[in-house]
């Protein structure tokens, strides 16, 4: 499986901001989030898109967003817009283009032909992409995938249900394809941005998934989203014990220890030395 370079950078809180909204813009640069998705898209009225592509070129050359991941949602090429997105954005300083509603790797061979050297990332977000996710997964540009749960929900006629029964194929599709070749995958939005309980819900359904974190549509939302995507104190002291006894237990020609009556073997001390890789990635990002 290859690993992709940036998989042991923090993606806990990926807070989605409107390419139009210049307070939000300047906000964020303060804000303790991992990533920063400027979005041109659906969060930008079709009078707005000229303006906001404009402010955001602007923005992104000169304003410093520190260790968050810089990522641009520009429109589909089938759009008006599209194309000239993708021309402003494709010799920028930023970490990855964003491709709205992704159904096949052709929709991504079209973006990489324009721009030669940012890495790509897809949404999920129609029944046809998640059919395609693994071909989708392998293409050799893609570096992420990000859950769109709003248009998913909408071309499936689904109801917004708390445990999210009706998306559940859907997330783990598109999971297992970004983890069969190395990529970060995020989960989508939680739209009642004031419904505390109901993300925190939602982002340790995601997590214990597998999601490497949450998109965010709203400041109010990164200190749980935060949270639940970190190791806790609990996990990184686990973690601590389970590789100490497995090593004691190799030490003596065993190869199976037992910590708080559960076996570790080498696959589970791997597991616990990712924990602390990430709880260390996480500590030295301090925003
Ligand atoms: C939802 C909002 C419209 C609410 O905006 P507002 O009423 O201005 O919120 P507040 O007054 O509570 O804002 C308080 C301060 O926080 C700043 N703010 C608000 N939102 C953001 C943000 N996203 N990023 C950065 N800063 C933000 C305000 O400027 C206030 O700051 P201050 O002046 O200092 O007090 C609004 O939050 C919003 O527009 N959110 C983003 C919506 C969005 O991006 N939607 C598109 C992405 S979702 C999607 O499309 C997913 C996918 O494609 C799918 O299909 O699922
Ligand atoms: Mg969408």
């Amino acid at each position: 499986m290859p690993i992709s370079d940036d998989r042991m950078r923090p993606y806990r809180s990926v807070l989605y901001i409107p390419g139009a909204r210049e307070r939000a813009l300047e906000k964020a640069r303060g804000l303790p989030v991992d990533a920063i998705i400027f979005d041109l898209e659906d969060a930008v009225a079709a009078d707005e898109k000229t303006n906001a592509r404009a402010l955001l070129s602007r923005v992104l050359s000169e304003a410093d967003y520190g260790p968050r991941a810089r990522i641009v949602r520009v429109n589909g090429l089938d759009t008006d817009w599209g194309a000239d997105d993708i021309a402003e954005f494709a010799g920028a300083a930023i970490d990855a283009i964003l491709v709205p509603k992704v159904g096949a790797p052709a929709d991504l061979d079209a973006v990489a032909g324009r721009v030669p050297d940012v890495p790509l990332w897809a949404m999920m977000e129609t029944p046809g992409g998640m059919l395609n996710a693994a071909a989708i997964a392998a293409h050799p540009r893609l570096a992420g995938m990000v859950m769109g749960t709003n248009d998913l929900g909408k071309d499936l006629g689904a109801r917004f249900r708390p445990d999210r029964l009706p998306m559940l194929t859907s997330l783990q599709l598109c999971l297992l394809a970004a983890k069969a070749h190395g990529l970060i995958i995020v989960d989508g939005v939680y739209n009642a941005f004031k419904d505390d309980e109901g993300l925190k819900a939602e982002c340790e359904q995601g997590r214990d998934m597998g999601f490497d974190g949450k998109t965010l549509i709203h400041p109010a939302q990164i200190e749980i989203t935060n949270a639940a995507f970190a190791p806790s104190d609990a996990d990184v002291e686990l973690a601590r014990r389970q590789i100490d006894a497995f090593e004691a237990a190799k030490r003596d020609g065993q190869g199976v220890a037992v910590v708080d009556g559960k076996i570790v073997e080498n696959l589970h001390a791997a597991t616990a030395r990712q924990i602390l890789a990430r709880a260390e990635a996480i500590a030295e990002r301090a925003i």
